[in-house]
């Protein structure tokens, strides 16, 4: 269909306010934004779970009744995570080349989850208690974005350790995506759309694994069967080692000398598109950060030997 792109606004799950591309046309406004790659796709769920459902329309270009509010979040946190990986990685979209980025809200019933379907995001609206909308939170959303950039390059298999750096991957960006755009950042996960009642709390820490009993140390290593040999529990080692890397800190008595934010990303979006394959455990992970800190900064450089000492800290060799 024909129309113009112009500049929608409207109410997020938090009640915060924002604006975002729409697609203005004879029917009316849908959430479709052409201004990056081959466009950012918004759709309505209606609480089933046919996907992708029917894209979003509105009268009035003004989108603020508490239904709109999950495809506020999803239709523009889409955006910021398009914007981090193509202006800080110099990535166009998950695949590189510009590939859509779709989204479904009010996925299910009261569903608690929020997913990366191979071809598209789910969102469900959480059951109000332990989760809101998951959509309301923009590492959610870049976490999920994440699992397809990894899908597309080194294509971690989500079981057992490549599974628990799948998982820790999506975690690392969707944590440096929010402090990219300062958006209340930490190193927590969730912490946006989890228990809504109850404040300060998250799904996970980066910081301190062990508050979610998840292991910081691979010595601790879930090795049972559980959680697809538990990708989102030994998730803990690379997303401490992250912590540490980024911020510094003694673990287990291993110090490490912190690179900033900035420096992590760089390498591990290197390591994760041009050192790790799909059956990489956590040793070939700490073989391919160095690697890629090599190539970045050199082997005598200070960032290599932190990549070493946080990966020692949680021990990893
Ligand atoms: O880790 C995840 N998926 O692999 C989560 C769990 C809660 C957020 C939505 C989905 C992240
Ligand atoms: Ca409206
Ligand atoms: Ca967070
Ligand atoms: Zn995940």
């Amino acid at each position: 269909i024909s129309g113009t792109v112009v500049t929608g606004s409207g109410t997020g799950v938090l009640g915060d306010s924002k604006t975002f591309k729409t697609f203005s046309t004879a029917d009316g406004y849908y959430m479709f934004d052409g201004t990056r790659g081959n466009g950012i796709y918004t759709y309505d769920g209606r609480n089933q779970t046919r996907i992708p459902g029917s894209l979003w329309l509105d009268a009035d270009n003004r989108f603020n009744t508490s239904y709109d509010r999950a495809a506020v979040d999803a239709h523009t946190y889409a955006a910021w995570t398009y914007d981090y990986f193509r202006n800080v990685h110099n990535r166009n979209s998950y695949d590189n080349a510009g590939a859509e980025l779709v989204s479904t809200v009010h996925y299910g019933r009261s569903y608690n989850n929020a997913g990366w379907t191979g071809s598209q995001m789910i969102y469900g609206d959480g059951d109000g208690y332990n989760f809101r909308a998951f959509s309301g939170s923009l590492d959610v959303v870049a976490h999920e974005l994440t699992h397809a950039v990894t899908d597309f390059s080194a294509d971690l298999i989500y079981q057992n350790e490549s599974g628990a750096i799948n998982e820790s991957m999506s975690d690392i960006f969707g944590t440096l995506t929010e402090y990219h755009f300062n958006n209340n950042p930490d190193w927590l996960m969730g912490e946006d759309i989890y228990t809504p009642g109850t404040p300060g709390d998250a799904l996970r820490s980066m910081a301190d694994p062990t508050l979610a009993g998840d292991p910081d140390h691979y010595s601790k290593r879930y090795t049972g069967t559980q959680d697809n040999g538990g990708v989102h529990i030994n998730s803990g080692i690379g997303n401490k080692m992250a912590y540490l890397l980024a911020n510094g800190g003694t673990h287990y008595g291993v110090k490490v000398t912190g690179i900033g934010n900035d420096k992590v990303g760089k390498v591990m979006y290197r390591t994760l598109t041009q050192y790790l394959t799909p059956t990489s455990n956590y040793s070939h992970f700490r073989a391919s950060a160095v690697r890629a800190a090599t190539d970045l900064y050199g082997a005598s450089s200070a960032e290599v030997a932190s990549v070493k000492q946080a990966f020692s800290a949680v021990g990893v060799y």
